[in-house]
């Protein structure tokens, strides 16, 4: 990513004060989605990061990680897998409860979606506290199958979600940050 691929994706990203909760920045990915040229531009650094790797899925969790891991997993050309908020899938599941940065939830995968040879390529829209990706990736890992990496636009480093991924042994690729600001 040059400067003015970061400037771009940071031009769409539109910042709320105060939502959902007094004192939360929240940083809408949606913006990306709207701009051709910045949706385009994130699947495509995603894809150049990470095809020719042997991942075999990507796993994106409710809802915004579907709106990027489902593209990237066409152009990776790999099937794709949602983790879902409770009640949502069909099949049997596993679940795994979880905080995130304004409240607690729980998700679910489908016990049958991942086979222990599976290489998982893990992502979301935004890294906060990395309590949805622990989550998840404790889901991938229950079914028996690898989970080495972890790819986000949007991370907000002052949360901490960056080492919490880190002691789980997921390495993580994040495209645009917001620290201190
Ligand atoms: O790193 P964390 O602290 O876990 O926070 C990040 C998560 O929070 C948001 O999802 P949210 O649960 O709000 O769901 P949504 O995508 O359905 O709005 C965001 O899309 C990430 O999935
Ligand atoms: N500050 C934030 N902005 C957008 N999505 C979020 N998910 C968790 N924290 C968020």
């Amino acid at each position: 990513m040059t400067e003015s691929d970061i400037a771009l994706l940071k031009n769409a990203v539109h910042t709320i004060e105060n939502y959902p909760k007094e004192g939360i920045m929240f940083r809408d990915v949606m913006g990306i989605l709207e701009n051709n040229a910045a949706f385009s531009l994130t699947i495509e650094s995603l894809k150049k990061k990470f095809e020719n790797q042997g991942f075999t899925k990507v796993v994106g969790t409710e809802a915004r990680g579907f709106l990027f891991g489902a593209p990237l997993a066409l152009e990776l050309g790999v099937g794709f897998v949602p983790v879902r908020k409770p009640g949502k899938l069909p099949r049997a599941t596993y679940a795994q409860d979880y905080e995130l940065e304004y409240g607690t939830d729980t998700l679910e995968i489908h016990q049958d979606a991942l086979v222990a040879d599976d290489k998982v390529l893990i992502v979301d829209d935004l890294l906060a506290t990395g309590g949805t990706i622990e989550a998840t990736t404790k889901l991938i890992r229950r079914v028996g199958a690898e989970a080495t990496d972890a790819a986000f636009i949007i991370s907000l480093p002052d949360l901490g979600g960056e080492s919490k991924l880190a002691d789980l042994g997921l390495a993580v690729t994040t495209l645009i940050q917001y620290e201190g600001e």
